[in-house]
């Protein structure tokens, strides 16, 4: 299992983030945002499931609860590439309730194992549940492994645990990332009791020496928000954490690599900030920062903004 994830994560983890993301980590599994069965089946598969291949190793986050439409939805993925598909059993958002999926099914595992068999059936690789520890006033850890107990007899080997419940009335999704205490100790039991599942953990965690001491007690570490407000947190990871001969490149030239999948996407018409906006946060901490991010926020929107802006933004940094 890749010991090493950035997390899904809606409007942030779009191919061009992730493409970032390959230039300072080659190794590291980076994910989708969520996509709905509901917008494969009638939207633009190109739009929402293309990737280049360089983002490989990727998973596929799937919001669903039809088993036959998750299942279409995971060939297709397979079809195109994808190396794992991923149900989201963690979302609190109301649309996202409104839709009888995310977090709001664990309170029907029996229903995601159906899911679970239903893509497993239809695919070879990997088909794994992101989830909550729990949901309203089912946050025991016996309710938690009576859904893992019925979700991994479907089938299901892997699961990453974001390590605190979700209130799905009366809290916003932003408020369930930080309100509910995080539970790590919830999730080392769950590994040390049920040791054949890999089990990854998930929430608050932002540091490397974090990832070191969870990957003590639990097979793999999925890092969301620190990802994006810190890309080059990932510098050494190829390194420090998969055991590579590599040197990490600089953030100058994490930019530098990025100007030609720029220029080949302004050529198909894209605006420069759809890529952009991803950049900002590359030199966070170093001096420059603040006339990085100001050049390229005053200037990548304007018409025909092009790569320019950033060699531009990239001069401004000592
Ligand atoms: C802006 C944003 C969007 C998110 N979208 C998703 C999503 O699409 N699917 C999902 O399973 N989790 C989503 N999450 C939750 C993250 O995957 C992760 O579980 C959560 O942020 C906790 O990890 P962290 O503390 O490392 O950020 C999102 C989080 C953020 C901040």
């Amino acid at each position: 299992m890749n010991p090493l994830s950035v997390a899904p994560m809606m409007e942030r983890t779009d191919r061009h983030f992730r493409y970032l993301m390959r230039q300072i980590t080659r190794r590291t599994l980076l994910y989708t945002e969520m996509i709905t069965t509901a917008a494969i089946t009638h939207g633009d598969r190109t739009k929402l499931l293309g990737f280049s291949p360089e983002e490989k190793p990727i998973s596929l986050q799937l919001g669903g609860d039809n088993p036959l439409l998750l299942a279409e939805c995971a060939r297709i993925a397979e079809d195109l590439g994808y190396d794992e598909i991923n149900l989201n059993v963690g979302c609190p958002s109301s649309r996202v309730q409104n839709g009888h999926f995310g977090a709001c099914l664990m309170a029907q595992p029996e229903t995601v194992a159906r899911c679970i068999e239903a893509m497993q059936k239809a695919v070879m690789i990997p088909v794994t549940v992101k989830h909550r520890i729990g949901i309203d006033e089912r946050d025991r850890y016996e309710d938690m492994l009576n859904f893992i107990k019925i979700v991994s007899d479907a089938g299901c080997r892997r699961f990453t645990v974001h390590a605190r419940k979700a209130w799905l009335k009366g809290l916003s999704p932003k408020e369930n990332r930080t309100i509910p205490p995080l539970r790590y100790d919830d999730v080392y039991r769950l590994k040390a009791e049920y040791p054949h599942l890999l089990i990854e953990i998930n929430g608050g965690i932002t540091t490397l020496e974090q990832v070191q001491q969870h990957l003590q007690k639990v097979d793999a570490v999925m890092i969301g928000r620190a990802a994006y407000d810190n890309p080059y947190l990932f510098a050494t990871v190829d390194q420090d954490i998969y055991g590579e001969n590599t040197i990490p490149p600089t953030r100058h030239e994490v930019i530098e690599n990025m100007l030609p999948y720029l220029e080949f996407w302004l050529g198909k018409g894209l605006k420069l900030n759809s890529i952009s906006r991803h950049l900002l946060q590359v030199f966070v901490g170093q001096s420059g920062t603040k006339a990085w991010k100001r050049h390229i926020s005053d200037n990548a929107h304007l018409e025909h903004a092009g790569v320019e802006v950033i060699t531009e933004a990239l001069a401004k940094i000592p």
